[in-house]
């Protein structure tokens, strides 16, 4: 279904434009029964995104990341937050930058990479779409230790994990990030026979 007849934009103010930009979008939308109404929305846009979750099938492992995230933490989450290597595209393909992005943040070089879904993040408020990956990896694939870069603020741990011990965090809370649950509950379903997975 395409909906563009049914939205009519009157105005895209910026109301801020920085490293990330913020617009207040005017705009007529047309309900399903025909009547149209005039809504304001505030609109964030950091740009679209790619994440990858490596695993080990032989050694029922996969690798996540460790690090400070401030928005959570103004949020009371005062733990560092556990999460799959991502990042933002910068202009480049998701396929492209995903790669990038792996190795510097946990120093594994991954080359077999699958997509595996896309989702908005927030789609209320906020544009970005996250692409989401897997992709086998193997001990001797680590070419650097990773961490991501000490010049943009990044202090990441890499964590090697066993797979059922990640998949059992997201039940009590302990993992809470949302590209990070959707990628581990795809593992379970598609690629880790795991317990308590829909279907086993
Ligand atoms: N958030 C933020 N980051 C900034 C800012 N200025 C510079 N940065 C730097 O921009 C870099 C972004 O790192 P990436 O690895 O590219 O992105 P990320 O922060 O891991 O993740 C982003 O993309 C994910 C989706 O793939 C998102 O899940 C996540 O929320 C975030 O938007 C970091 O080094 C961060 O320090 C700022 O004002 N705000
Ligand atoms: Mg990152």
């Amino acid at each position: 279904m395409d909906i563009t007849s049914r939205v009519r934009v009157l105005d895209n103010e910026t109301v801020y434009d920085g490293w990330s930009s913020f617009n207040r979008a005017t705009f007529d939308y047309q309900h399903r029964n025909g009547t149209w109404q005039t809504q304001t929305r505030d609109i964030f846009d950091c740009g679209h995104g790619a994440a990858l979750l490596p695993y080990d099938l032989e050694r029922r492992t996969v690798i996540l990341v460790r690090q400070f995230r401030y928005a959570a933490f103004s949020e009371a989450y005062t733990d560092l937050l556990l999460e799959t290597p991502a990042g933002l595209l910068d202009d480049a393909s998701p396929e492209e930058r995903i790669v990038i992005e792996v190795e510097e943040e946990t120093g594994y070089r991954v080359s077999d990479v699958t997509k595996v879904f896309e989702c908005f993040v927030s789609p209320g408020a906020v544009t970005q779409k996250i692409h989401c990956f897997v992709a086998p990896y193997r001990p001797g694939d680590r070419v650097s230790e990773g961490g991501g870069l000490t010049s943009e603020g990044e202090d990441i741990e890499v964590l090697e994990m066993d797979f059922d011990e990640a998949y059992a965090m997201i039940a009590d809370a302990r993992i809470q990030d949302c590209k990070t649950i959707m990628l581990l509950q795809y593992a379970a379903l598609n690629l880790f026979n795991a317990k308590g997975a829909a279907g086993t």
